[in-house]
């Protein structure tokens, strides 16, 4: 069997079942999702964060390439009870350390009590606890990744959609997933996917009726260039946001974030939306979340589990963005009208523009 170390914030080693070889530090996070492994380990806003499934078993449908998020495996390493060989193998050759026959459920447990923490990894056949111990010791702060929008961003603008006539999108690229893009192109949007840094010149260049922030890893208030881009924009541009995007137009809007103490994981995460009274099956993967809406903005949609905000409309501006993932992969599919409301926030505009007969 090969050793495997995985060493807690506060010096607590674990011992697991070697399946990927490597050491790796990150912040140790769990999901509860029990399908979409592919979806996830693709998802860029996992980078720099060790995952924990507490699913059992992981693995057991294969590993296709169609079901890819994004290029590659965002997490540092990944924890779980049992990994099959297919996700082994690609996690091997991905270069991602894998450990199972832990005792996950002690690993989240953990986690519950003490929130995410910082986590060193170390398997192979010649690995000591030391080198875990070593990793945790370089481990840094998720807030402290000040320029983690540029590990998962495009470096220049790429269009999808060139020959659609529908809406144009300007998505600013802060780790997007794939599938908002395509849940875009879907209805026949053009999307213009623009670096997590572009400037106000770069948005304006491509003429969107949507500014779109995207979802990401980290901390929002290390995005100091899409808070701007908001702030810039949106009184005269509708806005939406997914995920990091909420986080990040409440900081441009007045509002604040907070890190939450062990954050939302998983394809079941319940949320009301206030109007209507209805609850929705939802995929979620966050740390942080909105705190204060500010005064432009207001909470149309809470988590049912602890009341924080999962919707948010703005007040005087066209704005609406989700807490949570409403183009799903994985999970359900319930919520991907939000992508409607967003496209019709063009269209109200431009109605609004054209001048009045008489
Ligand atoms: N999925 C996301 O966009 C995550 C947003 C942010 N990095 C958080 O952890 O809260």
């Amino acid at each position: 069997m090969t050793p495997a170390y995985v060493a807690l914030e506060g010096g607590h080693v674990i011992e697991g079942r070697g399946r990927a070889p490597g050491t790796a530090r990150g912040e140790l996070v769990f999901t509860t999702a029990y399908t979409g492994y592919e979806e996830s380990l693709t998802d860029p806003s996992y980078e720099e964060q060790i995952l924990t499934f507490s699913y059992p078993l992981i693995g057991n449908y294969g590993v296709r390439e169609e079901r890819f998020e994004s290029d590659r495996v965002h997490p540092r390493a990944v924890l779980a009870k049992e990994l099959t060989e297919d996700v082994t193998e690609w996690l091997a050759s991905e270069g991602v350390p894998a450990v199972d026959h832990l005792d996950t459920r002690e690993v989240v447990t953990d986690i519950r009590d003490g929130g995410a923490m910082k986590c060193g990894i170390a398997v192979g056949e010649d690995v000591t606890e030391d080198d875990a111990l070593e990793q945790l010791e370089a481990c840094k702060a998720m807030s402290d990744h000040t320029e983690i929008g540029a590990q998962v961003s495009v470096d220049e603008p790429v269009v999808h959609g060139a020959d659609n006539d529908g809406d144009t999108v300007a998505l600013i690229d802060c780790g997007a997933k794939g599938s908002i893009v395509d849940s875009l192109l879907a209805r026949n949007a053009t999307v213009h996917v623009l670096p997590h840094d572009a400037s106000a010149h770069d948005v304006e260049a491509v003429s969107p009726d949507i500014l779109f922030i995207s979802n990401g890893p980290g901390d929002p208030a290390n995005y100091e260039q899409a808070i701007n881009l908001v702030d810039t924009f949106v009184e005269d541009t509708p806005v939406a946001g997914i995920c990091l995007g909420q986080q990040i137009v409440a900081e441009a809007l007045g509002g604040t974030t907070e890190k939450m103490t062990f954050g939302h994981r998983g394809v079941n995460q319940p949320v009301l939306d206030l109007e209507s009274g209805q609850v929705v099956m939802t995929t979620q993967n966050h740390g942080y979340t909105v705190a204060d809406p500010g005064d432009h903005l207001e909470v149309t949609q809470i988590n049912v589990n602890d009341d924080t905000p999962e919707g948010i409309d703005g007040i005087e501006y066209d704005v609406i963005t989700r807490q949570y993932h409403p183009e799903a992969n994985p999970g359900p599919e319930d919520t991907l009208d939000f992508f409607d409301d967003v496209l019709a926030m063009a269209e109200t505009r431009s109605q609004r523009a054209v001048p009045a007969d008489d």
